[in-house]
């Protein structure tokens, strides 16, 4: 694979807490405009490994690239301010403030003298409300308590885009959701996709993940132990196989 559409690259990531063996060695890329599902059950060091990625833990060994050059993310907010962007399924808009209000949570834009300048927030939230495929909501104006648990998810997809995050990591961004509300978020991931970000796709849900990603990354017990392209299966019943036989269990 070229290396000229490569965003993040990890090499041999290895985490510890005392005797637990949390990695042990993961590598993976991501690349632009593709959805890697990072798929493991309980305990497969998804969230640890999401951690040492962003800063919020340094790995003990390995090496995390980022657009080409080696990097140590001291912090998240470092990760944030280079361009990746998590977005946990817990974390909540807030219900009182206005759509517009909540995609620019801390970082509203103001006037030449210093006030809220609700204008340009409320003309970049209808841009950014029409790019996740939200353009039918139509008012930013709307308080957030009024949207559904679907549209919430987008919004903070949405915040982290137009705050240009190249790569999203998406947390269980479907926990909670009725079918359909999952299909209007998966639908923003796509779009995410055209626009050239690169995601890591979280889930437990195989069916979900097989849904939108593009690349498979299986960890168990913090090893890789399959990775596959959405091209070297033939559905998600593969993909359930595949994860059963890591398990020991036997595949239907
Ligand atoms: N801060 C920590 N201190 C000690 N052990 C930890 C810590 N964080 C994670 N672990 C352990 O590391 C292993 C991997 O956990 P991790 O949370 O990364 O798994 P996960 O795949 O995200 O699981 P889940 O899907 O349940 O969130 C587990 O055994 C967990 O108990």
């Amino acid at each position: 694979m070229s290396d000229t559409n490569n965003l993040l690259r990890l090499k041999g990531i290895e985490k510890s807490f005392g005797s637990i063996q949390a990695l042990k060695g993961v590598s993976l890329d991501v690349n632009e405009g593709e959805v890697l599902a990072l798929v493991g059950d309980n305990g497969a060091g998804k969230s640890t490994l999401i951690k040492n990625i962003v800063g919020y833990h340094q790995p003990d060994a390995g090496e995390i690239h980022w657009k080409g050059e080696q990097v140590t993310f001291k912090n998240p907010d470092e990760a944030l301010e280079q361009g990746i962007s998590v977005v946990y399924q817990d974390m909540e808009l807030i219900p009182s403030l206005t759509v517009a209000r909540n995609l620019f949570l801390g970082k509203e834009p103001t006037d030449r003298f210093g006030n809220l300048d609700s204008d340009l927030m409320y003309e970049e939230t209808k841009e950014v409300l029409d790019d996740i495929g939200l353009g039918s909501l139509n008012d930013p104006n709307l308080p957030a308590e009024n949207l559904s648990g679907g549209e919430s998810q987008s919004i903070k997809i949405g915040r982290a885009l137009h705050f240009d995050a190249d790569l999203l990591i998406l947390d269980e961004p479907l926990r909670n959701l009725s079918v359909k509300e999952s299909e209007k978020v998966l639908e923003t991931v796509e779009r995410t996709k055209e626009q050239g970000i690169g995601t890591i796709y979280i889930s437990h849900n195989i069916f979900n993940a097989y849904e939108v990603a593009d690349r498979f990354h299986l960890l168990d017990s913090g090893a890789t132990i399959d990775e596959f392209t959405k091209d070297d299966i033939e559905g998600p019943k593969e993909l359930i196989d595949r994860m059963k036989l890591v398990a020991g269990q036997e595949a239907e």
